[in-house]
């Protein structure tokens, strides 16, 4: 047998004998909603369409996504590391041990296994994500594992700072494997949730809105996530309203606006036409987030593939599923979609739009209408500065390392009495009412976990850990102005915005050489002392793009870095604005941060 054909069914046979693994789920579409409606059905049509939807639960939800090729050229052009001299290691910390108890195994991947950990000192529970490290035949690491686990941990450093992506603690390494620390997610992954009895129609829209959300911070960033599943969504705690965070970004890449990626990866099921064909880009995830709304709403799929696979217990070979990804008609008739609102027809039905140009962005799905009817605190308009200091953190956190330090130094070279800050001190005053300039980390720490919001003490440490840059437990007011201010709206009277970026380049340029040499850029990322761990230097370069070839950085390519992605709507970042908020009016509430507006 040819050496493609016994992959393609290696593959299928796979995919089948995962499908068989999730039993305990089946029992859960008893509680379903939709199955309460469905007994209004004839009963021969009724006992069909449970035998469906029972199947579709236990099948959808374990199959495997399709790696890329490990070695291909045209994937490895896609990530940010450059090829590397061979690396006998990463040069992340060695001190895991010494800081993390390992516990049980929690979960598996293609590359990995989950296990619980305790934090030595503080108790916490973490997930640790462990990848045995892989030699090449020299002795080094493999070159194509370096730079995939550089790409990771990019990415997950990049999305850390938002609330809707599981947090990333920080890379760890041994000589046998590779340790990424994560927030623990205790909730279980959304394809559990969804099939427990509650996804309703209006439970599913708000599901699908928190996925969208996090698609559009990825694009924001120029993150294709690739492999967008309920697999890969999970919530961190067990409560119905616990929100919803992203895992594994394993496959994800950087892709410049106008880039495509040719090579097929993914999971089959939620892969849109285009990365069957080859050739794609940011809608890809759109598609995905299409399929999942549709399992959500109707647990199936809408491919004839999925009768044969999971009903009649056919194989069926990747290459048949490619053809009707790329053709086939997907299902808008069979049952519920007949009791199911014409909004939500026409929000799936036109993410799971074959022309990829048609489909709308990320943002702009969260306009449609389906998605409106939102709890408290996740309305889209723009809310006032005092309401949206959560939002304006986790914008802030998602922007690469070196911006949030160059618009710390903008921020120094705005005068404190200047009006374009004139709401952002006065909230600050009420923090810092001697007007000493600083803030005391604990007292913003406490401002964000009483009440007023809805984060865990681990969110609120979350949004924080990038202010504290020097590490002396206060935050400046530049800080304050950097993490909270609407820069576009600076960047948008371009006169003072490029004269505050020079001098900003200029402050940077210790040297005065009229680049920022690599030594001005050790120690604005790492202070005078340097920096400890070689990769978190490289990192923040690989951001800055393409160097100039004594490794440094001129003035225009400093103005880009800064210019890119300030135009970020705030919505799409969740308030985490708590019950609290909402009874403000009877006045129960004495938090600093309410006034000021
Ligand atoms: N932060 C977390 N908290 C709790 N469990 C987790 C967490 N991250 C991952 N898991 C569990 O571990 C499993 C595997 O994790 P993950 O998907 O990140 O690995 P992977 O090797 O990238 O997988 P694959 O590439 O096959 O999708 C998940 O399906 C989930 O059950």
């Amino acid at each position: 047998m040819p050496a493609a054909a016994s992959c393609c069914l290696h593959r299928a046979a796979t995919e089948h004998a995962a499908a068989g693994q999730l039993q305990t789920l089946a029992a859960a579409w008893q509680q379903h909603p939709d199955r309460r409606r469905s007994q209004q059905q004839p009963r021969r049509q009724q006992r069909q369409w449970r035998r469906r939807r029972r199947l579709a639960a236990t099948a959808t939800a374990a199959l495997p996504s399709v790696p890329p090729a490990a070695d291909s050229a045209a994937e490895e052009s896609l990530y940010r590391a450059p090829p590397s001299e061979p690396v006998a290691e990463f040069g992340y910390s060695k001190n895991f041990g010494a800081k993390y108890e390992l516990g049980d195994k929690i979960g598996k991947g293609a590359h990995s296994t989950v296990h619980l950990a305790t934090d030595r000192e503080s108790g916490e529970r973490v997930a640790v994500k462990v990848m045995p490290k892989q030699a090449a035949p020299s002795g080094f690491l493999d070159p194509h594992f370096v730079r995939r686990v550089r790409n990771e941990v990019d990415i997950c450093t990049h999305l850390s700072g938002s609330l809707n992506v599981c947090y990333f603690y920080g890379a760890y390494e041994s000589d046998a494997a590779v340790y990424l620390v994560l927030e623990l997610l205790v909730g279980g992954p959304l394809w559990d949730r969804a099939f427990r009895g509650t996804c309703s129609e209006r439970a599913a829209a708000r599901l699908v809105r928190e996925v969208l959300r996090t698609v559009a911070q990825c694009h924001a960033r120029h993150i294709l996530m690739r492999d967008i599943k309920p697999h890969n969504f999970m919530f961190a705690g067990p409560e119905e309203d616990s929100p919803l965070k992203a895992v594994d970004f394993g496959i994800s890449v950087f892709l410049r606006p106008g880039q495509y990626v040719t090579q097929r990866a993914g999971t089959r099921i939620v892969m849109a036409p285009e990365v069957v064909r080859c050739r794609y880009s940011f809608p890809a995830d759109l598609w995905s987030v299409g399929i999942l709304a549709y399992l959500l709403l109707t647990g199936r799929l809408p491919y004839p593939f999925w009768e044969r696979l999971y009903v009649q217990k056919k194989p069926v070979t990747a290459d048949e599923m490619h053809r009707e990804i790329r053709s086939a008609e997907l299902d808008f008739r069979s049952p519920p979609w007949d009791t199911l609102s014409d909004d939500a027809r026409d929000l799936v039905q036109s993410l799971l739009q074959r022309d990829e140009a048609k489909r709308p962005t990320a943002e702009q799905a969260l306009q449609h209408r389906w998605l409106q009817d939102a709890a408290p605190g996740c309305s889209y308009e723009e809310v006032p500065l005092s309401d949206s200091i959560v939002q304006r953190l986790q914008r802030f956190g998602t922007y690469g390392r070196l911006k949030q330090i160059a618009l710390m130094v903008v921020a120094n070279c705005i005068p404190p009495d200047s009006t374009v800050v004139a709401d952002l001190r006065g909230l600050f005053l009420e923090l810092d009412p001697a007007d000493r300039g600083r803030v005391p980390y604990t007292r913003l720490q406490a401002e964000l976990e009483d009440g007023r919001y809805t984060l865990s003490p681990a969110e609120a440490q979350q949004l924080l850990s990038r202010l504290d840059m020097n590490g002396d437990g206060e935050i400046s007011f530049a800080t304050w102005v950097a993490s909270l201010m609407d820069w576009s709206k600076l960047h948008n009277d371009s006169a003072e915005w490029d004269a505050l970026v020079e001098r900003a380049f200029h402050a940077l340029d210790v040297d005065g050489c009229g680049r920022l040499s690599p030594g001005d850029l050790v120690s604005a990322i790492c202070g005078d002392g340097g920096c400890e761990a070689p990769d978190d230097l490289d990192a923040v370069l690989r951001e800055a793009g393409v160097l100039d070839a004594q490794g440094g950085i001129g003035l225009e390519q400093f103005r880009a870095l800064l210019g890119g992605e300030l135009q970020d709507r705030l919505d799409l970042f969740d308030t985490r604005l708590g019950a609290v908020r909402e009874t403000e009016a009877g006045g129960a509430h004495g938090s600093s941060m309410q006034g000021a507006d």
